[in-house]
């Protein structure tokens, strides 16, 4: 019988949220949830410095545990400070988180996205309809959101057995494909994840967090694929308990009642047994 995924990461799951160590997590990321972010890895005890200027990078660089390097809103500048920043980390050795932000809809990016896979990466994370991007599939996927064609079991299954394969190039790196169920895979396995409420999709930045809290738990020590599924998992579990307090409230509330959940949740020592989710393989 092969072991469910609450017992084949139970180690992670066990992990102490909010986290007793303040990982620092150095973000470079996009202005329009750059706020939420850094209020996010907060929530959950982890030190945000939102710093991307090129002049300040190898200094915070050396001051950081981990590098959330995010695609959401490039210039010139963003990309150079991104590129200088990614070659840091390899150098330091720093755990690097990589958002392929809207890839499918900007070359730019897509490239960007590409040249940054070369420097070793610990995760790689976007929606169903950037990792199918990303991996040569088609998708409906418009600008940075999902499309509903891309979350169909089908679809799923297509798409964790192209990044399984995509990943022998990548031995290094946990992939990671947000939306209604999630995908984790790497070169030797992939998993489904279904946890979360539809209201994720219903304010901008849900997958911003997810990539910094990847990070912050990247940066207090744990292995790249544990970090991942802990990091989905508990975010979408916040989504959960947020959408049964605001059952009648509007989205606004549900936010806030996400942010309120992300500091709150972790003292249930239990929040992990609703965890949801199987192996490809199984
Ligand atoms: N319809 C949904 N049902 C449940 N969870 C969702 C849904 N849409 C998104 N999520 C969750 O919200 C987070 C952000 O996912 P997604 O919206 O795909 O990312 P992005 O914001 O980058 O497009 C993930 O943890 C994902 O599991
Ligand atoms: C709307 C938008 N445009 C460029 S970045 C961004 C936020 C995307 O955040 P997420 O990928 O978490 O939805
Ligand atoms: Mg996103």
């Amino acid at each position: 019988m092969p072991m469910s995924l609450i017992e084949h990461f139970t180690a992670a799951f066990h992990l102490p949220l909010p986290l007793h160590a303040a990982p620092l997590v150095q973000c470079l990321t996009n202005e329009i949830s750059v706020e939420s972010v850094a209020n996010a890895l907060l929530a959950i005890n982890a030190k945000p410095v939102m710093a991307d200027d090129l002049r300040e990078i190898t200094g915070f660089m050396a001051q950081s545990d981990a590098v959330l390097l995010n695609l959401g809103h490039l210039s010139a500048d963003r990309e150079a400070s991104i590129r200088l920043a990614s070659q840091a980390a390899q150098a330091q050795q720093r755990p690097v988180v990589i958002d392929l932000v809207g890839i499918g809809a900007s070359p730019i990016r897509a490239q960007l996205g590409q040249q940054l896979l070369a420097e070793k990466p610990m995760v790689v994370k976007g929606n169903l309809g950037e990792l199918r991007h990303l991996v040569g599939l088609p998708s409906q996927a418009r600008g940075v959101d999902n499309s509903q064609a891309d979350s169909a079991d089908l679809a799923l299954a297509g798409l964790a057995h192209r990044l399984q394969t995509f990943a022998q190039a990548y031995p290094h790196t946990v992939f990671l494909a947000t939306g209604p169920t999630d995908i984790v895979a790497t070169a030797t396995t992939a998993w489904r994840l279904d946890n979360g409420v539809a209201q994720l999709d219903r304010f901008t930045g849900t997958g911003d967090i997810v990539g910094a809290l990847i990070a912050a738990l990247l940066g207090s020590g744990l292995a790249a694929l544990p970090a991942t599924v802990l990091a989905v998992s508990y975010f979408n579990r916040c989504g959960e308990a947020a959408a049964l307090l605001a059952s009648k409230a509007g989205l606004a509330t549900f936010r806030l009642n996400v942010f309120d959940q992300l500091s709150q949740l972790g003292q249930d020592p239990e929040w992990f047994l609703a965890v949801k989710g199987e192996n490809y393989g199984s």
